[in-house]
Protein backbone atom coordinates (compact mmCIF):
# COMPACT_ATOMS: atom_id res chain seq x y z
CA UNK A 1 0.00 0.00 0.00
CA UNK A 2 2.54 2.45 1.17
CA UNK A 3 4.78 1.84 -2.42
CA UNK A 4 1.49 2.37 -4.02
CA UNK A 5 1.11 5.94 -2.59
CA UNK A 6 4.55 6.54 -2.92
CA UNK A 7 4.22 5.48 -6.69
CA UNK A 8 1.41 7.84 -7.24
CA UNK A 9 3.30 10.39 -5.06
CA UNK A 10 6.33 10.35 -6.85
CA UNK A 11 4.79 10.53 -10.17
CA UNK A 12 2.72 13.74 -9.77
CA UNK A 13 5.79 15.49 -8.57
CA UNK A 14 7.39 14.41 -11.37
CA UNK A 15 5.13 16.27 -13.79
CA UNK A 16 5.90 19.54 -11.27
CA UNK A 17 7.18 22.10 -13.44
CA UNK A 18 11.46 22.77 -12.53
CA UNK A 19 11.92 26.44 -12.24
CA UNK A 20 15.58 27.57 -13.98
CA UNK A 21 16.42 31.53 -13.25
CA UNK A 22 18.84 32.98 -16.05
CA UNK A 23 20.77 35.67 -14.94
CA UNK A 24 23.91 37.25 -15.98
CA UNK A 25 24.86 41.01 -16.42
CA UNK A 26 23.33 42.81 -19.74
CA UNK A 27 24.02 42.08 -23.32
CA UNK A 28 25.68 38.69 -22.06
CA UNK A 29 23.37 36.74 -24.51
CA UNK A 30 20.66 35.69 -21.96
CA UNK A 31 17.36 36.22 -24.16
CA UNK A 32 19.51 34.71 -27.22
CA UNK A 33 20.24 32.09 -25.54
CA UNK A 34 15.88 31.26 -23.90
CA UNK A 35 14.89 32.07 -27.90
CA UNK A 36 18.16 29.22 -29.40
CA UNK A 37 16.86 26.70 -26.43
CA UNK A 38 13.38 26.89 -27.55
CA UNK A 39 13.72 26.05 -31.16
CA UNK A 40 16.25 23.44 -30.10
CA UNK A 41 13.39 21.38 -27.81
CA UNK A 42 10.42 22.19 -29.74
CA UNK A 43 8.65 22.63 -33.19
CA UNK A 44 8.51 26.89 -32.87
CA UNK A 45 11.08 28.78 -33.69
CA UNK A 46 12.53 31.24 -30.92
CA UNK A 47 12.98 34.69 -32.05
CA UNK A 48 15.81 35.21 -34.10
CA UNK A 49 19.13 37.09 -32.62
CA UNK A 50 18.23 40.36 -34.90
CA UNK A 51 15.02 40.85 -33.41
CA UNK A 52 16.28 40.51 -29.96
CA UNK A 53 16.04 43.62 -27.45
CA UNK A 54 17.42 44.47 -24.16
CA UNK A 55 15.16 42.89 -21.56
CA UNK A 56 13.29 45.28 -18.88
CA UNK A 57 10.61 42.81 -17.43
CA UNK A 58 10.41 38.98 -18.16
CA UNK A 59 10.48 36.53 -20.36
CA UNK A 60 9.21 33.53 -19.73
CA UNK A 61 10.17 30.15 -21.90
CA UNK A 62 8.87 26.45 -20.98
CA UNK A 63 10.73 23.42 -22.37
CA UNK A 64 10.21 19.81 -22.32
CA UNK A 65 13.93 17.77 -21.50
CA UNK A 66 13.65 14.12 -20.77
CA UNK A 67 10.16 14.00 -19.70
CA UNK A 68 10.52 17.08 -17.06
CA UNK A 69 9.11 20.03 -17.56
CA UNK A 70 11.21 23.19 -17.47
CA UNK A 71 10.25 26.72 -16.60
CA UNK A 72 13.23 29.59 -17.21
CA UNK A 73 12.68 32.52 -16.48
CA UNK A 74 15.27 35.04 -18.23
CA UNK A 75 15.41 38.77 -16.26
CA UNK A 76 17.35 42.06 -17.46
CA UNK A 77 20.80 42.29 -16.68
CA UNK A 78 21.37 46.12 -16.95
CA UNK A 79 22.65 47.40 -13.29
CA UNK A 80 19.72 49.19 -12.62
CA UNK A 81 17.74 45.41 -13.19
CA UNK A 82 19.27 43.74 -11.21
CA UNK A 83 17.72 44.05 -7.94
CA UNK A 84 14.75 42.66 -9.18
CA UNK A 85 16.78 39.05 -9.39
CA UNK A 86 15.87 38.45 -6.26
CA UNK A 87 12.52 38.30 -6.49
CA UNK A 88 12.70 35.04 -7.97
CA UNK A 89 15.55 33.34 -6.06
CA UNK A 90 12.98 31.61 -3.14
CA UNK A 91 11.07 29.52 -6.25
CA UNK A 92 14.16 28.73 -8.65
CA UNK A 93 15.18 25.38 -8.55
CA UNK A 94 18.55 25.83 -10.39
CA UNK A 95 20.41 29.01 -11.50
CA UNK A 96 22.03 29.61 -14.92
CA UNK A 97 24.69 32.49 -15.15
CA UNK A 98 25.54 33.28 -18.57
CA UNK A 99 29.02 35.32 -19.16
CA UNK A 100 30.32 36.87 -22.53
CA UNK A 101 33.25 34.84 -22.94
CA UNK A 102 34.09 37.21 -25.75
CA UNK A 103 34.09 40.21 -23.64
CA UNK A 104 37.08 40.04 -20.96
CA UNK A 105 36.93 43.71 -20.34
CA UNK A 106 33.33 42.62 -18.33
CA UNK A 107 34.03 39.59 -16.51
CA UNK A 108 34.92 41.33 -13.33
CA UNK A 109 31.05 43.33 -13.47
CA UNK A 110 30.23 39.28 -14.12
CA UNK A 111 32.19 38.25 -11.13
CA UNK A 112 31.02 40.94 -8.60
CA UNK A 113 27.65 40.10 -9.42
CA UNK A 114 27.60 36.20 -9.62
CA UNK A 115 29.52 36.62 -6.14
CA UNK A 116 25.97 38.25 -4.92
CA UNK A 117 23.67 35.89 -6.49
CA UNK A 118 25.99 33.25 -4.75
CA UNK A 119 26.21 34.87 -0.91
CA UNK A 120 21.83 35.34 -1.41
CA UNK A 121 20.66 33.05 1.14
CA UNK A 122 17.27 32.21 -0.52
CA UNK A 123 19.21 30.51 -3.32
CA UNK A 124 21.32 28.30 -0.79
CA UNK A 125 22.08 24.65 -2.33
CA UNK A 126 20.64 25.88 -5.79
CA UNK A 127 22.54 24.15 -8.85
CA UNK A 128 24.51 26.27 -10.80
CA UNK A 129 25.14 26.28 -14.73
CA UNK A 130 28.13 28.97 -15.70
CA UNK A 131 27.93 29.18 -19.53
CA UNK A 132 30.30 30.47 -21.51
CA UNK A 133 28.21 31.92 -24.40
CA UNK A 134 29.41 33.50 -27.98
CA UNK A 135 32.19 30.67 -28.52
CA UNK A 136 30.93 31.33 -32.34
CA UNK A 137 33.90 34.21 -31.83
CA UNK A 138 37.02 32.93 -32.07
CA UNK A 139 38.68 35.03 -29.22
CA UNK A 140 35.90 33.92 -26.98
CA UNK A 141 37.74 31.97 -23.14
CA UNK A 142 36.75 28.53 -23.07
CA UNK A 143 35.39 26.72 -20.25
CA UNK A 144 37.89 25.60 -18.92
CA UNK A 145 39.43 28.90 -18.46
CA UNK A 146 36.52 31.04 -17.30
CA UNK A 147 37.35 29.91 -13.56
CA UNK A 148 40.42 31.57 -13.69
CA UNK A 149 39.02 34.58 -14.62
CA UNK A 150 35.80 34.64 -12.49
CA UNK A 151 37.84 32.90 -9.76
CA UNK A 152 35.18 32.30 -7.48
CA UNK A 153 34.74 31.40 -3.45
CA UNK A 154 32.22 29.08 -1.80
CA UNK A 155 31.44 27.24 -5.13
CA UNK A 156 32.29 24.24 -3.17
CA UNK A 157 29.02 24.10 -0.98
CA UNK A 158 26.58 23.88 -4.25
CA UNK A 159 26.38 21.54 -7.59
CA UNK A 160 27.91 23.53 -10.49
CA UNK A 161 29.26 23.03 -13.78
CA UNK A 162 30.94 25.45 -16.64
CA UNK A 163 29.43 24.78 -19.83
CA UNK A 164 31.04 26.42 -22.94
CA UNK A 165 27.90 27.61 -25.48
CA UNK A 166 26.88 29.29 -28.29
CA UNK A 167 23.37 31.06 -28.63
CA UNK A 168 23.91 31.85 -32.24
CA UNK A 169 24.51 28.23 -33.71
CA UNK A 170 23.43 26.03 -30.38
CA UNK A 171 27.18 24.85 -29.37
CA UNK A 172 26.41 23.77 -26.03
CA UNK A 173 22.72 23.68 -25.34
CA UNK A 174 22.05 20.06 -24.78
CA UNK A 175 24.45 19.80 -22.84
CA UNK A 176 23.12 22.07 -20.27
CA UNK A 177 20.01 21.28 -20.64
CA UNK A 178 20.48 17.78 -19.68
CA UNK A 179 22.77 18.49 -16.82
CA UNK A 180 20.27 20.55 -15.29
CA UNK A 181 17.49 18.23 -15.22
CA UNK A 182 19.76 15.49 -13.90
CA UNK A 183 21.26 17.90 -11.29
CA UNK A 184 17.62 19.20 -10.28
CA UNK A 185 16.09 15.74 -10.18
CA UNK A 186 18.68 14.83 -7.90
CA UNK A 187 19.32 17.94 -5.73
CA UNK A 188 17.54 18.36 -1.92
CA UNK A 189 16.35 21.99 -3.14
CA UNK A 190 14.23 20.59 -5.57
CA UNK A 191 12.79 17.90 -2.62
CA UNK A 192 12.13 20.37 -0.71
CA UNK A 193 10.48 22.94 -2.90
CA UNK A 194 8.51 19.96 -4.24
CA UNK A 195 7.35 19.30 -0.56
CA UNK A 196 6.51 23.03 0.32
CA UNK A 197 4.37 23.20 -2.82
CA UNK A 198 2.46 20.19 -1.95
CA UNK A 199 1.76 20.85 1.47
CA UNK A 200 0.54 24.33 -0.07
CA UNK A 201 -1.58 22.15 -2.28
CA UNK A 202 -2.75 20.27 0.65
CA UNK A 203 -4.87 23.20 2.30
CA UNK A 204 -8.32 23.07 2.77
N1 LIG B 1 28.29 36.15 -31.54
C1 LIG B 1 27.35 35.92 -30.63
N2 LIG B 1 26.56 36.94 -30.21
C2 LIG B 1 25.61 36.66 -29.30
C3 LIG B 1 25.41 35.37 -28.75
N3 LIG B 1 24.40 35.42 -27.86
C4 LIG B 1 23.98 36.69 -27.85
N4 LIG B 1 24.70 37.44 -28.73
C5 LIG B 1 24.52 38.88 -29.00
O1 LIG B 1 24.78 39.58 -27.80
C6 LIG B 1 23.91 40.72 -27.70
C7 LIG B 1 23.10 40.67 -26.41
O2 LIG B 1 22.22 39.56 -26.45
P1 LIG B 1 20.94 39.43 -25.49
O3 LIG B 1 20.40 38.05 -25.63
O4 LIG B 1 19.99 40.55 -25.72
O5 LIG B 1 21.63 39.62 -24.08
P2 LIG B 1 20.94 39.63 -22.64
O6 LIG B 1 21.90 38.97 -21.72
O7 LIG B 1 19.58 39.06 -22.71
O8 LIG B 1 20.90 41.18 -22.30
P3 LIG B 1 19.90 41.96 -21.28
O9 LIG B 1 18.51 41.55 -21.63
O10 LIG B 1 20.15 43.41 -21.51
O11 LIG B 1 20.29 41.55 -19.90
C8 LIG B 1 23.04 40.69 -28.95
O12 LIG B 1 23.63 41.51 -29.92
C9 LIG B 1 23.09 39.24 -29.39
O13 LIG B 1 22.86 39.05 -30.77
C10 LIG B 1 26.26 34.30 -29.23
O14 LIG B 1 26.20 33.15 -28.82
N5 LIG B 1 27.22 34.65 -30.15
MG1 LIG C 1 17.71 39.81 -22.32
Amino acid sequence: MFSLFYGLWKYLFSKMELHVLILGIDKAGKTTLLEKMKSVYSNIEGIPPDRIIPTVGLNIGRIEVANSKLVFWDLGGQPGLRSIWEKYYEEAHAVIFVVDASCPSRFEDAKSALEKVLRHEDLQGAPLLILANKQDIPEAVSADELPQYLDLKKLDERVFMFEAVSAYDGMGIRESAEWLVEVMERSKRTEMLRARAGAMGAGP
